[in-house]
């Protein structure tokens, strides 16, 4: 069997049994619906999308970004090159872009398409997730520009590819846990599997067309003294299509101190 998942899922009619996860551990739970999914929508007056950003933060550590500025098109390009250049390529090419001595298991691609569409792709969310924590800022009372710095100094694209799974109720595609970092922004595509911990119980995160999910990391909850909590989530598979989504991470730099802001409004 070749090493990535990838190259090998799409024939398989069971699940090898080192992916079965253990029974308390397996998504057995029933997921509610949510009649009022957090939403922001960037076409408000600031003082409204503010007020959406806070208040969703509050109560459900995420939300779905609409009418944000980044077209369909970029957003499309990016998912396609991601896919085709890596996932879908042949199972020797992709494993060559491995090396066994890297135990980071760094991935090496450096074709000029993907270069190109995934910097265009980085640059746009980059300035939508910083126009974010700007109203956060702006929202929390902090002093401008308090994320601005070191506090968001490192970006991380990472992208995340769910094969479908012949027994989705065996296997979590993610277990639960809570991002470490500042903020997450993430484009799920159209394929549902994000599910949230909200009030003691798991609800679907229903993907909403070229919206973008923005979850409220740990550092985040820590500066923002609990007023902005830390959503616990998880992925589902399902046995019918592929998922892919493509995670952009805010991370602070390794120097920074983290820790609740001095000065709230
Ligand atoms: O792929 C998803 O829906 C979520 C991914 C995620 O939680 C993560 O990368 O931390
Ligand atoms: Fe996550």
């Amino acid at each position: 069997m070749a090493m990535l998942v990838s190259s090998w899922s799409k024939d398989i009619k069971s699940l090898p049994e080192n992916y079965v996860f253990p029974p308390d551990q397996r998504p057995k739970e029933l997921v509610a619906p949510l009649y009022n999914p957090p939403i922001v929508d960037l076409t408000k007056s600031t003082d409204e999308a503010r007020q959406q950003i806070l208040e969703a933060g509050r109560d459900f550590g995420f939300f779905q970004v609409m009418n944000h500025g980044i077209s369909q098109s970029l957003i499309d390009e990016a998912m396609d090159v991601l896919l085709k250049e890596f996932f879908d390529m042949p199972a020797e090419v992709k494993a060559r872009a491995f090396t066994a001595a890297d135990s980071s298991k760094r991935c090496r691609l450096y074709t000029s398409t993907f270069q190109d569409i995934v910097g265009k792709y980085s640059v746009e969310v980059r300035k939508l997730v910083l126009k974010i924590l700007d109203l956060i800022c702006e929202g929390l009372g902090l002093e401008q520009g308090y994320f601005g710095d070191e506090l968001s100094r490192i970006h991380l694209l990472s992208v995340n590819h769910y094969p479908r799974c012949p027994d989705p109720s065996l296997a979590l595609g993610m277990q639960r846990h809570c991002d470490p970092n500042v903020v997450t922004i993430l484009f799920q595509g159209d394929t549902n599997g994000l599910h949230v911990f909200n009030d003691g119980k798991w609800i679907g995160v229903e993907p909403i067309p070229n919206a973008f999910i923005v979850i409220i990391g740990c550092q985040l909850q820590i500066i923002s003294n609990n007023k902005l909590k830390s959503a616990e989530h998880r992925v589902v598979t399902n046995s019918e299509v592929d998922r892919t989504t493509i995670g952009y991470f805010i991370i602070p730099s390794y120097e920074c101190f983290v820790e609740p802001a001095k000065n709230f409004g």
